[in-house]
């Protein structure tokens, strides 16, 4: 099993990934009482521990020996996830030769990808050399924003009105206001919702969030319109079992949502089919290329969510994923770039390609 499929867990699991990283015997016990499928447990303890990317292996040791063995271990992890995976910037050579001739659309996660991950989510904001450079890219290729975000929150970020904009984790599209070419006049007008009709339901399910997480210090409630997020970046582990279990009691009256988990955040959304994969699959159709060999879409992301993304482009043996991370992990993406910087770097090298090509 892949770490996406082990991705979406009912709140029940979720907790028990919790609960097992705080060390006490009788809660755990608790905690862990009627579940016995134990490869499943330790997946979703590592997926929970894999969402705090600050913490390295050998942080609990407390030889000075072992760490210098795990730091050694670590590096020979990376290097050999990196065969596999390379560096986009490295091989950009060869990604334009595949590319050539063909239609690119590039379509970009947010939080982690064009901005850096930081405590506050309301501080997460691009550079200005980013957002000159996406500018830039919007002119010479569709592009979309794909995000876990309320859409008018990370619009406020981007501020871009010639790109499409993919909220909510896909379920809150939006085409184009301004056209990315003025002589052409505007890009077809998009709007897709399938998940509309929970719209209540997660406005209700915020109000009670919000009402029985404020006893949990540093815990933050996000409402991204069609789902939810509960943030724990800010929470003592301590307290984590504490914030899992209100979620639980929470959700465990909304049956039609589900649980998933982001970079140090519980993500609550719809327990409809659709994801950023689908999400991508829509653009793709509403530009046209449903059906076209011609299309090379580039997708760029860092989280779990991106997965499905990529899982739709490996299938259907078009264009790229990549991944932004500098630790290994369990990836459809074919390549990789470290951080926002280098995503930044990538996306110009773009520009200056297709500049220089005449493609
Ligand atoms: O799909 P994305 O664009 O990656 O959005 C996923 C979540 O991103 C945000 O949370 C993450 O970034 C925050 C700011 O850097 C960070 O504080 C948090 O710990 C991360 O999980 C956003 O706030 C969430 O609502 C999104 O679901």
């Amino acid at each position: 099993m892949t770490n996406h499929e082990s991705n979406v867990v009912g709140p029940d699991v979720m907790l028990i990934a919790l609960a097992a990283s705080i060390p006490n015997a009788a809660v755990l016990g608790g905690f862990l009482k009627g579940f016995n499928d134990t490869s499943k447990l330790n997946n979703l303890i590592d997926s929970m521990r894999a969402s705090s990317p600050t913490r390295t292996r050998s942080s609990s040791s407390s030889s000075l020996a072992n760490n210098n063995n795990n730091a050694s271990d670590n590096q020979d992890n990376i290097n050999s996830w990196m065969v596999y995976h390379p560096s986009a910037l490295n091989m950009f050579d060869q990604i334009v030769y595949n590319m050539k001739g063909k239609k690119i659309v590039t379509f970009l996660d947010y939080d982690g990808t064009l901005s850096p991950i930081v405590a506050d989510p309301d501080k997460a904001f691009m550079t200005k050399k980013m957002r000159a450079t996406l500018k830039d890219i919007a002119r010479h290729f569709p592009t979309a924003i794909v995000t876990g975000r309320c859409r008018d929150k990370v619009y406020s970020f981007v501020k871009l009105a010639e790109l499409y904009y993919a909220g909510s984790h896909g379920m809150d599209i939006k085409g184009p206001t301004k056209s990315r070419n003025p002589n052409k006049g505007n890009d077809k007008a998009v709007l897709c919702q399938p998940a509309s009709k929970f719209l209540p339901m997660i406005e209700e399910v915020y109000k009670i969030l919000l009402e029985k997480t404020k006893s949990v210090p540093g815990a933050k409630v996000e409402n991204n319109k069609f789902c939810l997020s509960v943030h724990f970046r800010c929470v003592d582990e301590k307290c984590w079992a504490a914030l899992a279990e209100q979620v639980r009691l929470v959700l465990n009256e909304y049956p039609k949502l589900k649980l998933t988990q982001g970079r140090k955040v519980l993500e609550i959304r719809p327990t409809i089919k659709w994801d950023k994969g689908k999400a991508l699959e829509f653009l793709l159709e509403s530009l046209g290329y449903e059906n076209s060999n011609d299309v090379f879409p580039i997708y760029i992301g860092d989280d779990r969510t991106d997965e499905d993304a990529f899982k739709v482009l490996r299938n259907r043996g078009q264009g790229i994923g990549i991944l932004v991370s500098r630790v290994p992990k369990d990836t459809e993406a074919s390549y990789t770039l470290k951080d926002p910087v280098e995503v930044e770097q990538f996306l110009r090298r773009l520009v200056e390609w297709k500049r220089s090509s005449n493609q």
